[in-house]
């Protein structure tokens, strides 16, 4: 098979989506990889060590998308990009659909099969989102500590605090990947930590991962605007796979909060839980502020830390994207009931329920789309 690896357009996404050890790893099996130019420059990789591993470097992102059966990519196509989509093309990377209905529509009118990264599924986890949860989910303390400096809009206070002086208050509504990454640092940081969730089950885990050092809560409207109203920091970490993030921060709730808290959405990619966040920032310009509060609601936080990130994604993602390669599409995703779960788009349908659910389409199974897929080409 022919992979192709576009450079990534999106503001300040450094991350790329294959290393020079993943092309090794194609070609070893057969497999052709071609590569924009300066891809990988971002996380340290230059085009002579991707030549060295066996890769073709091309000039243009259109001769990529024109060559390559399997695009990977990091994050979801921009709109400029989607004048490459074409019948019989695979599409491997974060898509975020519930979010982007554009994306979804461009898609399916094009009948690209497209499977997400962020609904691969094995064993009730997302082994190709937890990578990029970790990072995110640690850099949201650390971001938010920095928001909560007074040259950055924040209250001016330090998480730790000081022997004689409060320690700051971290609320993280979704104890999860993110959730519990983002208490670990927190943690570290000195913080008093609040998890919440609606599942006991976490909870006890959490509360015992963390030796009875959080505070945890189950998740109801009641508890959630007790915690945020107190919090100088509250981070959003709740996913429903495939689905629209749930607005379970009000603005109301967000009104409660002191002049120069801040607020970290990581769910943003699916819509963002703060009813407040009602754009997506950028690294160029990550914050706004609201009722005195400081926004930050970055879809592409891994991106800050593009080396760390682009070695513990691919480590993921590189074995999927050799089944799909070694076995074709239709073969890979019968053998794998993981990757099933990831295509969300095939035959010119949506194959994902509750992506399907989410923009209002008609769910097709993946076998049925496939089939017809494979009947049209
Ligand atoms: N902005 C960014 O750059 C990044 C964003 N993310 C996003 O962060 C979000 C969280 O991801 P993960 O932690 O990996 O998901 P996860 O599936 O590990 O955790 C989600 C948690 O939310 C909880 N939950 C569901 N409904 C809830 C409710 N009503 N109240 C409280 N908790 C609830 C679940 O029980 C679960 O523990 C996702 O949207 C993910 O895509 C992940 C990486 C990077
Ligand atoms: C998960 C995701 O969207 C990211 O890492 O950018």
């Amino acid at each position: 098979m022919i992979i192709g690896v576009p450079k990534e357009i999106k503001n300040n996404e450094n991350r790329v989506a294959i290393t020079p050890a993943g092309v090794a790893a194609f070609v070893k099996s057969g497999h052709n990889v071609f590569i924009e130019s300066n891809a990988g420059m971002g996380s340290g990789f230059t085009n002579a060590d991707y030549m060295a591993a066996g890769a073709v470097v091309l000039d243009q992102a259109a001769e990529v998308w024109s060559t390559a059966e399997m695009v990977m990519k990091v994050k979801e196509p921009l709109a400029s990009e989607y004048a490459f989509f074409r019948q019989g093309l695979i599409l491997f990377t974060y898509l975020h659909l519930a979010a982007e209905p554009e994306l979804a529509r461009a898609l399916m009118e094009n009948c690209v099969t497209a499977i997400a990264y962020e609904t691969v599924e094995a064993n009730r986890t997302l082994p190709l989102l937890i990578p990029m949860s970790e990072v995110a989910g640690r850099m949201s303390a650390q971001i938010g500590a920095q928001f909560l400096e007074k040259s950055h809009g924040g209250k001016g206070i330090l998480l730790g605090g000081v022997p004689g002086v409060k320690h700051g208050k971290v609320t993280i509504i979704g104890g999860g990947v993110v959730g519990t990454n983002a208490a670990k640092i927190a943690l570290g940081l000195g913080a008093e930590v609040t998890v919440i969730d609606m599942s006991a089950e976490r909870l006890r885990l959490l509360d015992e991962m963390f030796n009875a050092q959080i505070n945890t809560l189950i998740s109801n409207p009641f508890n959630i605007a007790e915690a945020v109203a107190e919090a100088d920091l509250v981070i959003g970490a709740v996913l429903i796979p495939g689905a629209k993030a749930p607005k379970l921060v009000t603005e109301e709730m967000i009104k409660t909060m002191q002049p120069g808290a801040v607020v970290v959405d990581v769910a943003i990619d699916q819509g963002g839980i703060i009813e407040t966040v009602d754009r997506i920032t950028t690294h160029d310009s990550p914050t706004y502020e609201k009722y005195g509060v400081v926004h930050y609601a970055v879809a592409n936080m891994p991106g800050a830390v593009p080396r760390t990130s682009t070695f513990a994604l691919t480590n993921a993602t590189v074995p999927f994207a050799l089944q799909i390669a070694n076995k074709g599409v239709k073969q890979a995703v019968k053998d794998n009931k993981s990757l099933y779960l990831g295509v969300n788009v095939a035959g010119g349908s949506i194959t994902y329920e509750a992506v399907a659910r989410e923009l209002d389409y008609t769910y097709v199974p993946v076998e049925l789309a496939l089939e017809k897929e494979f009947l049209r080409a």
